[in-house]
């Protein structure tokens, strides 16, 4: 292993059961999702990860954010194994790994005002220092909610897609992590603002070193934001390498038939 990884999956095999066991209809069977996939996320790189739907993108992501137990495999931060999926351990882990997902609805408690999901945040993480209000005032201004006080009462309904996913990335950096699992981040957006988003993204993480994987549909996306690519085809990674040169010169058949459906692979976002 390099020694600037921080975050590495080696050989992560996830399998789910199917069926419900019952009568001849409902055997019992597993399914693999995920299988033996290694990957290694470095500090102010991005790492994209594509493939058609259903091929086990998100069950990667969710793996290395401890959401799920691994069938097998392993997970090392810093390069010390790590299994961390309850109690104090994983809300440490998560001080150093945060997960953005795509729909900033859902992942939003529609309850809890702007201030109640900072403020949380930040004091499970440690970070609020003495005066919590002034830090999730800090927070907007860095995702661009200006003017941040402004922002501070709404409740998620009274916020746009685009301004929930900001306070979902605001909500991330309030644990101050070093790596961001960024699972399809603009795909619920209105394609007007997604480029804004992804260059947010971009910024955040040139500015906080951040590792980050980026899981999308968009092969365009994936060249102009990553460092490299890997693409999945059911459970496996089939191909990997620098994004540029993959999107441009793709090895693999299925990478091949990935580009040739997308409406135009090259293309820059709006
Ligand atoms: N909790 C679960 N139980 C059973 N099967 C699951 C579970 N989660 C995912 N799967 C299955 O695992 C496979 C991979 O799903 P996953 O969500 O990782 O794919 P994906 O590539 O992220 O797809 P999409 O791009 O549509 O989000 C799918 O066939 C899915 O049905």
């Amino acid at each position: 292993m390099n020694d600037d990884v921080i975050l590495e999956a080696r050989n992560l095999v996830k399998e789910f059961r199917t069926g419900t066991g019952v009568g001849p209809r409902g055997a019992a069977r597993t399914f693999r999702a995920v299988d033996d996939v290694s990957l290694e996320l470095r500090p102010g790189k991005v790492t994209a990860l594509v493939g058609q739907s259903g091929s086990g993108k998100s069950t990667v992501a969710r793996l290395m954010a401890q959401l799920y137990p691994l069938t097998s495999g392993e997970i090392r931060l810093d390069g010390q194994p790590t299994a961390a999926t309850r109690g104090r351990a994983f809300t440490r882990y998560c001080g150093s790994v945060q997960m953005i997902l795509q729909d900033p609805f859902s992942s939003l408690n529609p309850l809890h005002r702007v201030s109640h999901v900072l403020g949380r945040a930040l004091r499970i993480h440690g970070n609020a220092g003495a005066d919590v209000t002034e830090a999730s005032l800090r927070l907007l201004e860095r995702v661009n909610l200006t003017p941040p006080e402004r922002y501070l009462d709404r409740f998620p309904h009274e916020l746009s897609g685009g301004e929930r996913q900001r306070v979902s990335f605001a909500r991330a950096l309030a644990a101050t992590p070093r790596v961001l699992l960024a699972d399809e981040p603009v795909s619920m957006l209105d394609v007007t603002i997604r480029k804004e988003m992804l260059d947010l993204l971009d910024r955040l993480r040139r500015e906080s070193q951040l590792a980050v994987l980026y899981i999308t549909h968009d092969l365009g996306s994936a060249e102009a934001y990553s460092d490299e690519t890997l693409v999945m085809y059911r459970g496996k990674v089939v191909e990997r390498g620098s994004s540029r040169a993959l999107i441009s010169d793709p090895q693999h058949e299925y990478t091949q038939r990935l580009l040739a459906a997308a409406p135009d692979p090259r293309r820059r976002l709006p």
